[in-house]
C-alpha cells in the first residue's frame, strides 16, 4: 500500500519545550487518518510541519513522496489544507470564491468554469451561487471550503477540525464527501475534537504531551481500553480518567 504521510520520530522544539516528541506513523493512500489528542497536545504544531509551514527540529517526514525539510514548496502544491477558521471570503460570492482559489491553486480558467459548475451542482449550491458566502449557513461553508480545499485535486488533504459549530447530521453530511473523496483515493488527515468523528476515521492517533499513545482502528482501541465508545478511550488516555 503506497503512504502518502510518513512520519519518523518527528519533533519539534520551542526553546526547551517539546510540543511535538518523536511521532511515528504512517498513513495510507485514501485512508481517512485521525489525528486526536487534548488541547495543546501538539497536533497542530504537527500538522503545520507536514504541510512543509514549520521546520522540525528534529526526525524526519514525507508527504505526498516530498521532504518536509527540502521540499515544502512541492507539498503545498500538492496538499489541501482546510482549518476551522478557513479562508472563504465572507464578502465575495460562492462563485467568486471558486474562481479565486482556483487562480490561486493555478488552474485555467476554462478548468475553473467546469469545476464551477461541478461543485454548485454536487453542494446543490446553484441557486446561492452569486450569493455572499457571508450569508450561508456554517455547514454549508465548510463543504464549500472543503470542495475548495479539494480544487486542484490534491493527493492528501490536511482537515484541521474543520466541522467546529455545527450539528451531528450536519457534521454526517460533510463526512459523506471525506469518504467519497477518500474511496477516490484521497487521503485525509483530519483533527477533532468530536468523538462519533474518530468513530468514522479508517485509524486514530492519540496524541498526549506531544508524544503518541495509541495507534489503531477506533474498534481495536475501543477493545484495547475496555469501553464502548471512542469517547471513552479519549477520556482515559487524554485526560487521564475513566468513564467506565
Ligand atoms: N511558536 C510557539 N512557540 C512556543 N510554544 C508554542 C508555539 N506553538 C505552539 N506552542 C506550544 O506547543 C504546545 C502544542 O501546541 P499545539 O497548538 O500544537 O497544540 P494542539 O494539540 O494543536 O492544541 P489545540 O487543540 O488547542 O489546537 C502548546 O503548549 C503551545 O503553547
Amino acid at each position: 500500500m503506497e503512504k502518502v504521510v510518513i512520519a519518523d520520530k518527528l519533533t519539534k522544539k520551542f526553546g526547551n519545550f517539546i510540543a511535538t516528541n518523536e511521532i511515528t506513523f504512517a498513513v495510507d493512500k485514501g485512508e481517512i487518518f485521525g489525528f486526536l489528542g487534548a488541547n495543546g497536545a501538539g497536533k497542530t504544531t504537527a500538522m503545520r510541519m507536514l504541510c512543509g509551514l514549520l521546520k522540525p527540529s528534529s526526525g524526519d517526514a514525507k508527504v505526498a513522496g516530498f521532504d518536509v525539510y527540502t521540499q515544502t514548496e512541492k507539498i503545498k502544491e500538492r496538499i489541501g489544507y482546510m482549518s476551522q477558521k478557513f479562508s472563504l471570503y465572507e464578502d465575495l460570492t460562492v462563485r467568486e470564491n471558486i474562481k479565486f482559489y482556483g487562480g490561486i491553486y493555478g488552474l485555467r480558467l476554462p478548468a475553473i468554469k467546469s469545476k464551477t459548475e461541478y461543485i454548485l451542482e454536487k453542494l446543490s449550491l446553484g441557486e446561492v451561487a452569486d450569493t455572499l458566502v457571508a450569508s450561508l449557513p456554517l455547514g454549508w461553508k465548510q463543504r464549500l471550503a472543503f470542495s475548495i480545499a479539494m480544487l486542484h485535486e490534491p493527493p492528501v488533504v490536511f482537515l484541521d477540525e474543520p466541522t467546529g459549530g455545527v450539528d451531528p447530521i450536519t457534521r454526517r453530511q460533510f463526512w459523506d464527501m471525506l469518504y467519497e473523496a477518500a474511496s477516490n483515493g484521497t487521503t485525509i488527515f483530519i483533527t477533532t475534537h468530536y468523538m462519533d468523528e474518530a468513530e468514522y476515521c479508517n485509524r486514530v492517533s492519540i496524541m498526549v504531551d506531544g508524544r503518541i499513545q495509541a495507534l489503531d482502528t477506533p474498534r481495536r482501541l475501543r477493545e484495547q481500553y475496555g469501553v464502548e465508545s471512542m469517547d471513552g478511550v479519549f477520556q482515559i488516555l487524554a485526560r487521564g480518567t475513566s468513564t467506565k
